[in-house]
């Protein structure tokens, strides 16, 4: 089969496998969409992460779907021809936080395209079934690969304990930004105040529901929530990782409110007013990758809460996977796709 590695920071290499067989509690998935990740540009350019480090060559690509061409002997959750979502993190099954649910914190979990465990930039995938979601009719296979980051939205909404008519506001208008207004929309949130530094990103925003958008390079944006909202928000949700913009998020909810941190800063120390923080009582609270999201993703999508499509901005073919990466780096763009067919 083909499948583009990682070998070098900016270097991928076209490869031949061999076809993956799936093992009895395996499904084999012919890859047919993956969407292009911030941290696939992130281990695209630079080669590492925090302290993982690119040694042998990573098959990127974590938020992918396709069809189901064959089944392992105790599979029988999905069939052969089944369109499935992939969840990318396998956990361990037997740690406290696996045995609790929380399987998103598990120590030992293999997450595609991260060193060790190949991602879906490849033709097929073998994956365990209990890790794979059959799709209805009604979503396409390229709706049903961004299952990955609506969760990610998922789970910073349900770590915020949304209230129906609350206040929230989503720092950055990424794709994880404004998958995770969808879903607060979706929890009843009344008021979405969406706040970037492009321009077209704050329109796009305007356009599928935010109340108000905040441009913070022209505006102080805890000034314009407290002129709007008078205390500040319920709940700030933070997808920047971006350190001027985690505080500033920190500073916009109301005494007792709620600030959810989902952008990660790996390389910088983001200076906090605990004092505030204390005196304000605000909960901050993190909010790691997910754990029994994607049934809830499908939900959305089929619901149309969640408009998948209208974050993608381009599709390219496997074979200029390299331009694609270029292009997705562009600020303007939310959310690039590979089509694998
Ligand atoms: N916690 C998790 O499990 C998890 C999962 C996925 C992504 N992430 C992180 O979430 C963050 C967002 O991911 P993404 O893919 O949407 O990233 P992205 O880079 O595509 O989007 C970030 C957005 O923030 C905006 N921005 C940058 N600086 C800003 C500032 N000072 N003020 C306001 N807006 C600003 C950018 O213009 C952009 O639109 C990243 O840090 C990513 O690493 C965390
Ligand atoms: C959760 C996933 O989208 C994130 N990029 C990670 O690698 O953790």
């Amino acid at each position: 089969m083909k499948s583009t590695a990682l070998v070098d920071a900016g270097t991928f290499e076209v490869e031949s496998r061999e076809r993956p067989q799936p093992e009895a509690s395996e499904v084999l998935v012919d890859v047919s969409d993956v969407g292009i990740c911030g941290s696939d540009l992130h281990w695209y350019d630079h080669g590492r992460m925090d302290d993982r480090i690119v040694e042998d060559p990573l098959v990127l690509g974590h938020e992918s779907a396709g069809r189901v061409i064959e089944v392992g002997r105790d599979v029988d959750r999905v069939a052969v021809g089944d369109e499935v979502a992939i969840e990318p993190g396998v956990p361990c099954g037997r740690c406290q936080y696996c045995r609790s649910g929380r399987y998103n914190l598990c120590q030992d979990v293999a997450f595609m395209a991260t060193p060790g465990t190949d991602g879906a930039f490849r033709e097929y995938v073998a994956w365990p079934a209990d890790f794979v979601y059959r799709l209805p009719s009604s979503i396409s296979t390229r709706e049903g690969a961004l299952c990955e980051p609506i969760s990610v939205g998922i789970q910073a909404v349900r770590r915020a304990e949304i209230d129906v008519g609350d206040t929230v506001l989503v720092m950055g208008a990424g794709p994880i930004g404004t998958l995770a207004m969808d879903v607060a929309k979706a929890a009843g949130a009344a008021n979405l105040v969406v706040v970037d530094i492009v321009p077209s990103k704050l329109d796009r925003a305007a356009e599928r529901g935010a109340t108000l958008t905040i441009d913070a390079r022209e505006t102080d944006v805890a000034k314009a929530v407290r002129d709007e909202f008078g205390a500040g928000v319920d709940v700030a949700i933070e997808a920047t990782g971006a350190s001027p913009a985690i505080e500033v998020t920190l500073d916009a909810p109301r005494p007792d409110g709620t600030v959810v941190l989902i952008g990660l800063a790996p390389d910088e120390t983001v200076p906090m007013d605990t004092f505030e923080l204390v005196r304000r009582q605000i909960d901050v609270r993190g909010s790691y990758r997910f754990a029994n999201t994607y049934p809830t993703a499908i939900s959305l999508l089929t619901a149309g809460e969640v408009d998948a499509t209208g974050i993608m901005d381009f599709e390219m073919s496997f074979d200029r996977i390299g331009d694609a990466f270029e292009r997705a780096k562009e600020p303007d763009v939310i959310k690039g796709m590979i089509s694998m067919d």
